[in-house]
């Protein structure tokens, strides 16, 4: 039975509740009619809900679980070239806006919301002021330079001849190779080779499906959760690891990984004298433990260290396992494209006993290259627009007047399929780039200004040896019934969502 006393106490905390809801009801209610029709974006069209609140872009992403790059086209559609998406957010459509937001003399933060739930807060990408990243970028542009990658080619000429050993291997065992995690495997085995002087194999695992790529795939929707439940991510990135498996056996490959980083980690900064037990010279962390490299003379802490390395891992590896996917993927549907690439990359290695062409020689075949920016166009990098805050005093983009601390960003792909730009732009065309060099300015893949790509010579080494090895060795043919295309989910990058696309690998005789 309740005494009189309990039955008190519950009213009590009753009203309580219902008055905190009834505050925080009637504080969203002022601040909703606050964004809709007083705030400084008031003017700038767009729909009401996404003035009034950020769950909007939460309901889009985490319920409806739309592409919201797929949405921002229809939004775009319906409400003209500038379109507000949140209370203090704007995207734009016009091409030039890219131009106008990410240029060398903007040096804009970025958003801390959407880079915070990377949890890469210290590394050169999750670094949200200009300054921080510019220090972290310094020290490693050494490592990521023009020469230094023309000097380590042969690290990734391993990888790519790793590679098409396996491609044989799938070749005599009459299977094919699946397009998308062989070209992952490459890049991630470049990666964690290179930067980390640890490769993780990837390329060794049956039929290219190795854990840890997996993994990396589907933790990728994960994400889009991320950036709008920090609690949500707080749970899951602090889980302990035996935990983490258990609930989300799907990411456990990443897990794992990361506890061989972090005890790298601790080994190289508790005895630096291990740095020459690595297999070469080049790691980040022969660059990122010298003390002298930093004008304060400190080097990273254990964590920031962690950070940096995963940030690298998933900055290079699905961006240009994607791109030479998507690449290869058109080629083969399009083989008088494919035949002008096998021509002239026959000319430049007449036969496969000789000595291959260094990356020097491969940075003047014009088929080659057209081939590279074809797929860089249309895998786009990073899909998501990369938000920045227009800093004090406010700017102009595409003549609109933009004020002070309102995030704004446009999207690649608005940029890479603008019809004006690339006519049928949906259209796998690599001759576009012979006929108008110009389009060259319109290559926004590795982003622009001082935000831009830090392992963009990286990536391109990677791109040019990858389709001249993987083109001059094998003829290839898609297993049919091949994709018609490659649909993808915006989760940042690309989520490719659909059938992989493989293909039989005939090793060329000569
Ligand atoms: C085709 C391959 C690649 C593409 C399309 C690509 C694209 C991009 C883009 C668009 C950004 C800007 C991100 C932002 O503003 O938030 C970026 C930044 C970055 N990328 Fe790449 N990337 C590629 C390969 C690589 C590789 C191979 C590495 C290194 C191993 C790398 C490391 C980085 C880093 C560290 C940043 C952060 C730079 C900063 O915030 O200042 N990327 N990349």
């Amino acid at each position: 039975m309740f005494s009189p006393l309990d039955w008190n106490a519950k009213q009590a905390v009753g009203a309580l509740l219902l008055g905190a809801l009834v505050v925080w009801i009637v504080y969203n209610v002022q601040q909703a009619v606050y964004n809709v029709f007083f705030h400084p974006l008031a003017r700038f069209p767009g729909p009401r809900a996404a003035a009034a609140t950020k769950l909007w872009k939460a309901y889009i992403e985490c319920i409806k679980q739309e592409s919201f790059c797929h949405k921002l086209e229809k939004v775009h559609a319906q409400y003209g070239d500038v379109v507000r998406v949140g209370p203090d957010e704007l995207h734009f459509a016009n091409p030039q806006a890219y131009h106008d937001i990410y240029n060398s003399k903007n040096k804009w933060d970025k958003e801390w919301f959407l880079y915070h739930s990377f949890n890469e807060d210290r590394s050169s990408f999750g670094f949200v002021t200009y300054a921080e990243a510019k220090e972290r970028k310094d020290v490693l542009s050494r490592t990521f330079s023009p020469k230094a990658i023309e000097q380590s080619q042969g690290l990734v000429i391993e990888k790519v001849d790793a590679l098409c050993a396996a491609f044989e291997r799938q070749a005599k065992a009459n299977k094919p190779s699946d397009l998308f995690y062989a070209f992952r495997c490459m890049s991630m085995d470049v990666i964690t080779y290179l930067c980390f002087g640890a490769s993780v194999d990837a390329i060794e695992a049956p039929d290219f499906e190795a854990p840890i790529i997996e993994a990396m795939d589907a933790s990728m929707p994960v994400f889009v959760r991320f950036k709008h439940a920090e609690w949500y991510k707080n749970m899951i990135m602090n889980c302990p690891p035996n935990i983490s498996r258990i609930v989300s056996p799907q990411t456990a490959g990443l897990v794992d990984l990361q506890q061989i980083l972090k005890k790298q980690i601790g080994n190289l900064t508790e005895n630096p004298e291990n740095l020459a037990h690595l297999p070469h010279q080049m790691t980040i962390y022969h660059r990122l433990l010298d003390k002298e490299a930093y004008r304060s003379n400190t080097v990273p802490s254990p964590g920031s260290l962690y950070e940096e390395a995963q940030a690298l891992m998933f900055g290079g590896g699905d961006t240009t396992g994607n791109t030479l996917m998507l690449g290869t993927f058109h080629l083969l549907k399009q083989p008088e494209t494919m035949a002008k690439l096998k021509a002239e990359l026959k000319e430049a290695w007449p036969k496969l006993s000789d000595a291959p062409p260094e990356l020097r020689e491969l940075e003047r075949l014009p088929y080659l290259n057209a081939v590279a920016k074809e797929a860089l166009r249309m895998s786009s990098g990073v899909i998501s627009g990369l938000l920045r805050v227009v800093p004090a005093g406010g700017a102009k983009i595409c003549e609109t007047f933009v004020p002070e601390g309102t995030i704004v960003s446009i999207g690649s792909t608005f940029v890479h399929f603008n019809p004006e730009i690339f006519p049928n732009p949906h259209e796998w065309r690599p001759e576009r780039w012979l006929e108008n060099p110009d389009l060259d300015d319109w290559l926004v893949t590795f982003s622009r200004g001082p935000r831009m790509c830090l392992g963009i010579n990286l990536a391109w080494a990677e791109l040019r040896l990858c389709f001249a090895y993987v083109f001059r060795k094998f003829d290839m043919k898609l297993e049919e019934p091949a994709p018609k295309e490659l649909p993808f989910r915006e989760t940042f990058l690309p989520y490719y969502y659909g059938q992989h696309a493989k293909a039989f690998m005939t090793p060329v005789a000569a």
